[in-house]
C-alpha cells in the first residue's frame, strides 16, 4: 500500500519547529560562549560572598568590631591611593574568576581495574556468604557485586581498597569468631597485605565495614603528660577509640593526641600490668616511660632480669629505691617489697579502724617494675633458690589497697614461666611488636580488632585494660639516655623528666651506677618500712 503523505500543514509546521529549535540551541550555545566569563565571575563572586558570610558568622562577637574597623581601614586606604578603586575592582574580579572557574568533574564510580578488584573480592566471598538452599542468594558466582557493595567503597591512589562495606545474608553466623575470622582473612588477603585493616561487624543490619587504618604516628617522645594522680599514659591510640585527648609536643609542634590512660591505685580495676613482645619490640622502652611517669609522685623499684643495664640511668635518683640486676639483689628487694605491702595494708587498716585518715608514709605509690623476671627464675632454679616471682604474690594480691603497682615485662617464649599469680593479677595487658593473632589473643584474652602487620616499628602494639576493648598503641619514644645511639633531643627529653639525684648519690661524685649498688640497698634498709618489717 502506498504511504499517504502527511497533511501539508503538519509536515511544514514540524519542519519549522525543528528549524526554530536548532536556531534557539545555536543562539543559546553562542550566548553561553559569549557570557561564559561573566558566568564564571558571577559564580566566583557568589562563592566569595558565601565564604565571607561564613567567616563573619565564625568570628566571635567581641572581635567583630575589630574586623569591621580593619575592613573600613582597608577600604579607605584603597579609596585614597591613586587608581586604588580600579585596582581593587580588577583584583576582586580576578579572584572571583579564579574561584568560579570550572573544576574537573569528580569521577564517579570505579574504573576498570577497580571494578575487576571488586568483582574478584565478591567472587572470593561467595563460598562464605552463600548457602545451597538459598532461593535468592546475595552471593553467587557471576552474581551482582553492586548489590552487596553498593557505593560504599573507596580506593587509594594506587588502586587499593581503603574502605568497603559488605551487606551479607542474615543466615551468616556473624556471632561466630571463626566464621568472622575466615571472612576477614579473605578480605585482608584480597585487598592487599601489609596494611592494618579494621573490621566492624554490624550484626543488626548484616553489614561488615572494612577500613584501612593509617599507621599511628611514632613522633611523640617522652614528656610530662597532663594526667591526674594515679593516671599513667601507656601510649597513644586512634582518635575515635578513646574519649580523651591530652596536649602533647609532637616534634616541633604541639597538638592534642588520644592517650591510653591506665589507672592504678585503690580505685583501679586493673592495678597491675603485663607487657609481652618479641626481643626488640620496645618493652624496656615502655618500662622506662612508666618509671619516669611513676617518679612524679611515687617510688620505683626496678628488677632487670636481662642484665643489660638499660635502667642504669635511674639509679640513685630521688624516688628510685633500687635498680637490681642480680638474683640476690632481686630477691632481697622483692622480699622488702612484700613486707612493705603488708606494712602499708596493716597501717591503712589500723587508721581505718581508728577513724583516722591514711598515714602519710603509706600514701606515696610504690611501683615494682620487673623486666624479664623469667631469666632470674631460671637462674634461681639452677641455684636451688626461690623464684623471685613468688615474692610478688603479696604485692599482686594486695597491692591495689596498699598503693603498690606491679609491672611485669617478658618475651612471648617465656610467658609460660610466669607464675599463676602474675597471670591472674595483671589484668592490664600490652602486646608490642610484630605478633601473630594467636600470640595477641594469648596475652589480651581476645583476638586483635585489626589485622596485625608483620612490619611494625618498635613500641607499636595493642593494649587491653581488663575486659575493655582492644586498642592500638604506640608507646612514646623513651630511649636510654646513656645509649650512644640515642638522639640528643630524645636524651634531653628523658633527662628532663628525671628527678634530681638522691642525697646519698649527690654526696658521691659519680652520677650513675649500672649494677645493683650498695647505695640502693642502704636506701631500702633506711626506709621505715623495713625497720618495722
Ligand atoms: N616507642 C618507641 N619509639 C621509638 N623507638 C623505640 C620505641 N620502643 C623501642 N624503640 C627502640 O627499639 C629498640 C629496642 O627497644 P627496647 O630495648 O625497648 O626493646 P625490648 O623489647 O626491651 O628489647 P630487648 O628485650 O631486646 O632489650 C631501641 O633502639 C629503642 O630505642
Amino acid at each position: 500500500m502506498a504511504r499517504r503523505p502527511l497533511p501539508r500543514i503538519l509536515s511544514s509546521g514540524s519542519a519549522s519547529i525543528t528549524r526554530g529549535r536548532e536556531i534557539a540551541r545555536t543562539a543559546a550555545d553562542n550566548a553561553t560562549d559569549v557570557l561564559h566569563p561573566l558566568i564564571t565571575v558571577t559564580r566566583g563572586l557568589r562563592l566569595l560572598a558565601g565564604a565571607g558570610r561564613q567567616k563573619w558568622a565564625a568570628t566571635p562577637r567581641e572581635r567583630r568590631g575589630h574586623v569591621l574597623f580593619l575592613v573600613a581601614a582597608c577600604v579607605l586606604t584603597v579609596a585614597l591611593i591613586p587608581y586604588g578603586p580600579l585596582l581593587a575592582l580588577i583584583s576582586v574580579m580576578g579572584a572571583a574568576a579564579w574561584r568560579g572557574r570550572e573544576r574537573t568533574p569528580v569521577r564517579t564510580g570505579p574504573d576498570e581495574a577497580e571494578t575487576a578488584r571488586l568483582r574478584a573480592l565478591y567472587e572470593a566471598l561467595v563460598p562464605h556468604f552463600s548457602a545451597p538452599d538459598d532461593p535468592g542468594p546475595l552471593f553467587s558466582h557471576g552474581g551482582d557485586w553492586e548489590k552487596v557493595f553498593g557505593t560504599s567503597y573507596a580506593f587509594d591512589g594506587n588502586g587499593r581498597l581503603t574502605r568497603l562495606q559488605v551487606t551479607y545474608p542474615a543466615y551468616f553466623t556473624d556471632g561466630d569468631p571463626e566464621s568472622r575470622a575466615r571472612v576477614e582473612q579473605v578480605l585482608h588477603a584480597k585487598s592487599g597485605r601489609g596494611r592494618e585493616y579494621h573490621f566492624a561487624w554490624d550484626e543488626e543490619s548484616n553489614q561488615l565495614l572494612m577500613t584501612v587504618l593509617a599507621a599511628l604516628p611514632t613522633s611523640i617522645a617522652a614528656q610530662r603528660f597532663v594526667t591526674a594522680p594515679g593516671e599513667t599514659v601507656l601510649g597513644f591510640t586512634d582518635a575515635d577509640a578513646v574519649q580523651r585527648t591530652v596536649p602533647v609536643q609532637d616534634g616541633d609542634t604541639g597538638r592534642d593526641a588520644s592517650p591510653v590512660i591506665w589507672r592504678t591505685g585503690s580505685r583501679s580495676t586493673e592495678p597491675h600490668l603485663l607487657i609481652a613482645g618479641h626481643p626488640g619490640s620496645g618493652s624496656t622502652t615502655l618500662m622506662r616511660s612508666l618509671a619516669l611517669q611513676a617518679l612524679r609522685d611515687g617510688d620505683v623499684l626496678v628488677v632487670e632480669g636481662g642484665g643489660t643495664g638499660e635502667y642504669g640511668f635511674l639509679a640513685g635518683r630521688d624516688g628510685v629505691l633500687a635498680v637490681e640486676c642480680g638474683l640476690a639483689g632481686a630477691l632481697a628487694t622483692l622480699e622488702w617489697a612484700a613486707h612493705e605491702t603488708e606494712r602499708r595494708l596493716i597501717a591503712a587498716n589500723r587508721a581505718r579502724q581508728a577513724g583516722h585518715p591514711e598515714p602519710e608514709d603509706i600514701k606515696r605509690p610504690l611501683w615494682l617494675l620487673l623486666d624479664r623476671p623469667s631469666v632470674l627464675g631460671h637462674l634461681a632454679a639452677a641455684d636451688g633458690r626461690q623464684d623471685p616471682q613468688e615474692l610478688l604474690q603479696v604485692p599482686l594480691r594486695h597491692g591495689r589497697a596498699a598503693g603498690v603497682t606491679v609491672v611485669v615485662a617478658d618475651q612471648f617464649d617465656s610467658l609460660d614461666s610466669l607464675t599463676e599469680a602474675v597471670r591472674t593479677h595483671t589484668r592490664a595487658r600490652v602486646v608490642l611488636g610484630p605478633a601473630t593473632r594467636e600470640e595477641v589473643e594469648a596475652v589480651l584474652g581476645t583476638e586483635p580488632h585489626t589485622t596485625p602487620t608483620a612490619d611494625v616499628p618498635p613500641g607499636r602494639g595493642y593494649t587491653r585494660l581488663g575486659t575493655g576493648p582492644v586498642l592500638r598503641l604506640q608507646v612514646p619514644a623513651t630511649p636510654d639516655p646513656y645509649d650512644p645511639a640515642t638522639s640528643e633531643a630524645h636524651r634531653q627529653a628523658v633527662l628532663d623528666l628525671l628527678p634530681g639525684a638522691a642525697p646519698a648519690v649527690r654526696e658521691r661524685s659519680e652520677p650513675r651506677a649500672t649494677e645493683a649498688s650498695p647505695v640502693h640497698t642502704d636506701k631500702l634498709v633506711a626506709t621505715p618500712a623495713v625497720a618495722e618489717g
